[in-house]
């Protein structure tokens, strides 16, 4: 089971802004702020007076070392000699998706669709996809998820009843966004069980039972989709592109995303390669999304 790293950094207040951005820089997934302003997690006392705690959460592929190193080099040449404690922890899934939760905000996508926690309402009228995260990833604050959820959208538009398939779903954010944009028949599948068993309870708590779920793997899907969702990483993207692409159905459309800029070049091509083509690319800060469509013959 993957874990994380998080790296901490207590700060003087007035410099809790500049670590988080520092943090964000870094390419951190997510930065949470502790100050006298948030109520702290159960269990977890305050922050003193005049300090403020940022901390950023990585991938545990990350070595951590270096970025503590520039973050607290940064910070200290601002700090007029106030102390910066600085701290690096490896964390279980359970904490990270704790923590995470505190700071899951509502995502309005496209002027009609909603992603929100539980505790938050959509406004009249406006389609809402409610997430508990759980301990899978999806609560539409990374920008590949935003960017997935806008082509969702746009291409349920033009088709509303088209069947969905989502792979590497996680919290199942974008199957049951297509679900509940009109997709007729939706499969979320991922490869981590626990993914799985968080997207099927969202699934059920948002009125879409019949949303099929699965752990079996990508090529043992054996069904066409006219909308195919893979929002994973480059390189898994480019080692399963003929399977994936072997679901998307003739006119279909397939959004790949979890890809750098940098990366999008090669992704593009090994679908390409499959005989899809390349319809735009999307980006968001690094990331980009690749749509990809069949033609039909
Ligand atoms: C970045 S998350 C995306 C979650 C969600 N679809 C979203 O857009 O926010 C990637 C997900 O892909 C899953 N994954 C990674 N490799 C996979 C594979 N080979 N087959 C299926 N799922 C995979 C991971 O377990 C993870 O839940």
């Amino acid at each position: 089971m993957p874990k994380y790293l998080a790296l901490t950094f207590d700060v003087p207040a007035e410099l809790c802004e500049l670590a988080a951005s520092l943090l964000h820089d870094a390419d951190a997934q997510g930065v949470e702020i502790r100050d006298r302003e948030v109520l702290p997690p159960p269990g977890m006392t305050p922050v003193p007076e005049g300090r403020a705690v940022a901390i950023g959460y990585f991938g545990d592929e990350v070595e951590g070392d270096p970025i503590l190193a520039e973050v607290r080099a940064e910070l200290e040449a601002q700090a007029e000699g106030q102390e910066i404690r600085a701290g690096l922890e490896r964390l279980d899934d359970q904490n990270w998706s704790e923590t995470w939760k505190l700071h899951f905000q509502p995502l309005h996508v496209g002027g009609r669709l909603w992603v929100l926690p539980p505790w938050e309402r959509a406004p009249e009228g406006q389609i809402a996809v409610v997430i508990e995260p759980g301990m899978a990833f999806g609560t539409g604050g990374h920008a590949t998820t935003a960017l997935c959820l806008e082509g969702t959208l746009e291409a349920l538009e033009r088709r509303p009843s088209a069947s969905a398939a989502d792979i590497g779903c996680g919290s199942g954010i974008l199957g049951i966004a297509a679900a509940k944009l009109g997709a007729k028949r939706v499969v979320m599948i991922d490869n981590d069980p626990v993914a799985v068993a968080v997207a099927k309870e969202n699934a059920v708590a948002n009125g879409c039972p019949s949303i099929a779920t699965s752990d079996r793997p990508v090529e043992s899907l054996g069904e066409r989709f006219d909308l195919v969702l893979a929002n994973i990483l480059a390189g898994t993207l480019v080692e399963l592109a003929e399977p994936i692409a072997a679901c998307v159905a003739e006119g279909g459309d397939l959004l790949l995303s979890g890809i750098l800029v940098s990366q999008a070049a090669d992704v593009r091509a090994a679908y390409e390669n499959q005989g899809l083509r390349a319809r735009e690319q999307r980006i968001s800060g690094e990331w980009a999304l690749v749509w990809m469509e069949r033609v039909a013959a």
